[in-house]
């Protein structure tokens, strides 16, 4: 099985709060940084061929000496994202179609995932990539710890509570069939149409297409605040012990 990968990393990170441009992409959890700890899960998952990269002028250098020092030689591409994320995915679509083009090849399957979530496993990887060859899309996520609640056009005041059996909380990486994702992103930059994951592209496009769950657990986080990379080294040492056992 041959599955493209899309790595969203050209965010600049406001919620982190960081000083003087640091990348939160290069935040150090288990003496590694985040992109490091993601790079290497897809290098390790066995369905995956291909990743192509989308990050800031400045850390294409950086990334670069990451993947060639830690021997990532699943990295096909390293390049410059866009304004929202949806732009940096399609900077690396149109490099997919390309190849798709000059070799003649289609993937089994394409997913897209946040560079900022470096918990993913490389079997968690594997499996999703099969489910989305299987019936053209699949999305992980986790459900809700939390009682979630609308607010009113006064985001002061409440509005409805939502029943929580039937919510679950969306992560990455999203997968689909290649055809369908391609064509999704291209009329959503045809109608200028941003949403924050994938899945609602597909949603949109292609309202017949269902998209399949997966229970990732709560390590999938994105480090998203502050609190998250104090948060991200309790899971990798939590992970780290779990692999230990097995
Ligand atoms: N123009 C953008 C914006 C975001 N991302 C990526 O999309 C992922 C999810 O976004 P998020 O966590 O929101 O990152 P930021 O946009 O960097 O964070 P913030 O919203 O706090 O600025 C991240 O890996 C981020 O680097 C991207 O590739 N291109
Ligand atoms: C795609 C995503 O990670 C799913 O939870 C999320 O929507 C990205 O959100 P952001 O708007 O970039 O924070």
């Amino acid at each position: 099985m041959k599955t493209a990968v899309i790595i969203a990393a050209s965010g600049v990170g406001k919620r982190m709060k960081l000083d003087g441009g640091l990348s939160k992409q290069m935040l150090e959890i288990g003496g590694q940084p985040v992109i490091w700890h993601t790079m290497k899960a897809f290098q390790e998952a066995s369905t995956v061929e291909s990743v192509y990269i989308a990050t800031l002028p400045d850390s294409i250098p950086v990334f670069d000496e990451i993947a060639k020092t830690s021997g990532f030689t699943k990295i096909s591409a390293i390049i410059e994202g866009g304004k929202e994320r949806q732009d940096s995915i399609g900077n690396c679509m149109r490099l997919i179609e390309r190849e798709i083009e000059t070799s003649g090849e289609m993937p089994d399957a394409i997913l897209v995932h946040d560079g900022a979530r470096p918990f993913i496993q490389p079997e968690e990887i594997d499996d999703i990539a099969r489910l989305s060859a299987t019936y053209g899309a699949c999305v992980p996520a986790t459900k809700p710890k939390d009682t979630i609640k609308y607010v009113g056009c006064n985001p002061e005041i409440f509005g409805e509570t939502l029943d929580r059996s039937r919510l679950l909380q969306v992560q990455t990486p999203q997968g689909f069939a290649p055809g369908k994702l391609i064509e999704a992103h291209r009329l959503a930059a045809e109608d200028a149409w941003y949403a924050t994951d994938d899945a609602a592209l597909v949603e949109r496009y292609f309202p017949q297409q269902q998209i399949r769950t997966y229970e990732t657990g709560y390590h999938n986080i994105k480090i998203t605040t502050p609190e998250d990379v104090f948060i991200g080294e309790a899971i990798l040492a939590g992970l780290k012990a779990r692999k230990s056992k097995n």
